[in-house]
């Protein structure tokens, strides 16, 4: 007779990476759905929870915070056709709202709101585009912070829906042809199983479609695809005449260009378009600002590792004929370039991880002025070739957002207050804003931004909250965060955000002392900015806590690996944890550019040193005890899918918390129909935020003082 076996996973407790032998034994809660998986979810989230709802000063936090949040906000107005467009919540929302008027001081009326779509606000508009005479609006919606959106479309005019629905969308553009006939696109193949944002099933193979209006999703034309390489991605920018495609093939700043005249074309957009590959290697990065005819302007960092502006002939490709219309800074990083009046560019630099904003001429690249700013973040721009008007949104850690209004036809534009938001009950001048220059192990000199109390003492007494992201070219500029000011303010704390190395704040050179075999320098850089403000008095190793998400969950949780010692508590979101494997699920390939692969036995050894999952103690822990951890993650996140953290988490309790010296908690938050972050509605953010601080301020010991 034949025993049947049951199915059970075929997960190897133990891999063989290059003849290391690496034990893999809660690799069963990689599989979402399996009942033991979620069992240890709900066992998890059985003891979390009710130890955050007993903290101290949960409610005074979630009452304070819920008053703070409650202020409108705006985005810049968009002009589109002969009407303005811009996203505003008046306080509490969950999810912003797009509104419509037909000048800047004319009633607005709601264009589009997400609100009314899910009764949790977990539907979110994760990107829109109104076609070039508003005609029509595409917009694309996700849910319960997925990356997976679906394209609806609606008439601009009357705002009735068209049936058109385009479904398996994600990483993708959205452009009109200026014909408003149809819309570029990107979408994946059909897989196996769900497409809900639960599963971890891998992301390759997008390709580019053409949808014309009124047609099915199944007659869409592929325009583009690239079966030799999988992790490709693409993405149209559409001037009207030309289609200019970025190809991209993960998350390194650099891409293939290639484009295609669309008015060359017998019967328009019939099938594969009849790429001109200007660009064929990914040498560097080429992002398309203006052309004028067949001279195209891009940002580039070829040869320009603080970017430069460089002009290409199309009818000349030949490099020798290229033009450098701004040049590298010797040590500002061009940020982005936008064209504006025909023929003016609004250009930002970053200088010292603060903005700059600057008008250029297009044709010479020559500067025309400067635009005032006060130190802190250009948080939104908005400017269309064909407007002599433009605006821009101002913010810092202290400044909810000011939008500025400037109108180049004019004599001596000067741009001026649009519109001004403020906080009621955060008075700016009780808080004070520093930044510093601290050395790291190697010597490097790493800024830091401080935000505290007005007239604080360095008296060692003040609790710190050091938040740091470090890889991916991303720049941590101000921002603010009122969740933060109510850390300074009523809890006596003092933010501090360290420009570590692996971001963007000093261009390529800062990302590549970050990443790869370097990584072990964004650790280092994090625990040297913890020891500066010991050092300096502003704190003690007890009374910190790190807080990183995504690629800064890593970041915590390597951190606290390494020095156990110099914090008192940890929080680490939606975290990547295991090293070894994240390139297996969803878009984690993409993220090899940073980190390298397990697979190249070279990059195995970078990856084992410092994989915050594969550097935990074993059981019985009898060394220094680890800070308080929490740990977040959530059901629907398929950018950095939740077996990082609950791997993580086992392994963790069962190392760590098996030591009888360990008293500190060390426990996980798992949220529901919530993902990686983007798109989450206010109501959860509210929630978390307040979970987090009161998790802070119970595990510290810090009182609330009004
Ligand atoms: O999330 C990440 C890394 C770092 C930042 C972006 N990132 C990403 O993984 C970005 C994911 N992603 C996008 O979001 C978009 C995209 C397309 C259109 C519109 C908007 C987005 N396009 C992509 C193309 C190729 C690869 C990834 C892409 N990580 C999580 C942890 C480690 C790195």
């Amino acid at each position: 007779i034949s025993i049947i076996v049951p199915q059970a996973h075929i997960c190897p407790l133990v891999d063989d990476y290059h003849g290391t032998k690496i034990n893999d034994p809660y690799a069963w809660l990689e599989d979402p759905d399996s009942t033991e998986t979620m069992a240890f979810v709900e066992e998890q989230n059985k003891l979390t929870m009710p130890y955050l709802e007993q903290c101290t000063i949960r409610a005074q936090f979630h009452q304070r915070l819920t008053e703070l949040y409650d202020f409108p906000k705006y985005s810049c107005p968009y002009k589109r056709g002969k009407r303005y467009f811009y996203f505003h919540n008046k306080g509490l929302q969950n999810q912003d709202v797009l509104y419509v008027q037909d000048s800047l001081n004319a009633p607005a009326t709601v264009f589009f709101d997400p609100n009314k779509l899910s009764e949790d606000g977990t539907v979110a508009l994760k990107m829109g585009r109104l076609s070039e005479e508003c005609e029509y609006f595409a917009y694309g919606l996700s849910s319960s912070g997925s990356d997976w959106v679906t394209v609806h479309f609606m008439k601009a005019d009357d705002l009735s829906p068209l049936p058109d629905v385009l479904e398996r969308v994600k990483f993708s553009c959205l452009a009109w042809t200026h014909d408003a006939k149809g819309i570029f696109y990107n979408r994946y193949p059909r897989q196996e199983g769900k497409t809900d944002g639960t599963e971890t099933t891998a992301n390759i193979n997008q390709k580019l479609y053409y949808h014309v209006i009124g047609t099915k999703q199944a007659d869409d034309i592929l325009v583009a695809e690239f079966p030799d390489h999988p992790k490709w991605h693409s993405s149209i920018s559409d001037d009207g005449r030309y289609a200019v495609l970025s190809i991209t093939e993960g998350c390194e700043p650099v891409n293939q260009l290639w484009y295609c005249d669309l008015q060359q074309l017998p019967n328009g957009i019939t099938g594969l378009l009849p790429w001109v590959k200007l660009i064929d290697n990914f040498d560097a990065q080429y992002s398309y600002v203006t052309n004028e005819g067949s001279v195209f302007t891009f940002r580039s960092n070829l040869d320009a590792p603080r970017y430069c502006l460089i002009s290409i002939d199309i009818q000349k490709p030949d490099r020798k004929h290229w033009m450098t219309l701004i040049p590298q800074h010797d040590k500002d990083v061009l940020g982005f370039v936008s064209c504006v009046n025909r023929h003016h560019l609004l250009v930002n630099f970053i200088h010292d991880v603060k903005d700059i904003l600057q008008v250029y001429e297009l044709s010479s690249g020559r500067l025309v002025r400067d635009l005032p700013l006060d130190v802190g973040t250009v948080a939104g721009v908005s400017c269309k070739k064909k407007h002599s008007e433009f605006f821009y949104k101002f913010t810092s850690f202290t400044t909810p957002g000011i939008i500025y209004h400037c109108d180049l036809s004019e004599p001596n534009p000067q741009p001026k207050v649009f519109r001004e938001v403020q906080v009621k009950g955060i008075k700016q001048e009780d808080y004070q804003t520093t930044q510093v220059f601290y050395p790291s192990k190697d010597g490097t000199k790493i800024p830091m931004f401080l935000v505290h109390a007005k007239g604080l003492e360095k008296d060692g007494t003040h609790p710190v909250f050091l938040y740091g992201y470090g890889g991916f070219e991303h720049s941590i500029q101000p921002y603010y965060n009122v969740a933060y000011l109510l850390y300074v303010r009523h809890l006596g704390g003092i933010l501090a955000v360290a420009n570590i190395r692996g971001g963007g704040e000093y261009g390529l050179t800062w990302h590549k002392a970050g990443s790869l075999a370097n990584k072990q320098n964004c650790f280092d850089d994090f625990q040297c900015a913890a020891e500066y403000l010991i050092r300096e008095k502003y704190t003690t190793a007890s009374r910190i806590t790190i807080n990183g998400a995504s690629n800064g969950g890593l970041l915590v949780a390597a951190c606290v690996n390494q020095r156990p010692d110099l914090y008192g508590c940890a929080v680490a979101e939606v975290g990547v944890m295991d090293m070894l494997k994240f390139h297996k699920f969803t878009i984690g390939h993409a993220w090899t550019t940073d980190y390298g692969c397990a697979e190249d036995p070279e990059q195995f050894k970078w990856l084992i040193k410092y994989s915050p999952l594969h550097n935990l103690p074993k059981p019985v822990y009898s060394g220094t005890p680890y800070p308080a951890v929490l740990l977040l993650t959530a059901d629907h996140d398929d950018r950095v899918v939740p077996l990082h953290t609950l791997k993580y988490c086992a392994s963790l309790q069962y190392g760590v918390g098996s030591s009888p010296v360990q008293r500190q908690p060390l426990m996980v938050r798992v949220d529901t129909r919530s993902g990686h972050g983007a798109g989450k509605p206010t109501a959860k953010a509210i929630l978390e935020e307040t979970d987090v601080f009161s998790f802070i301020a119970e595990t510290l010991g810090l009182s609330w003082k009004e």
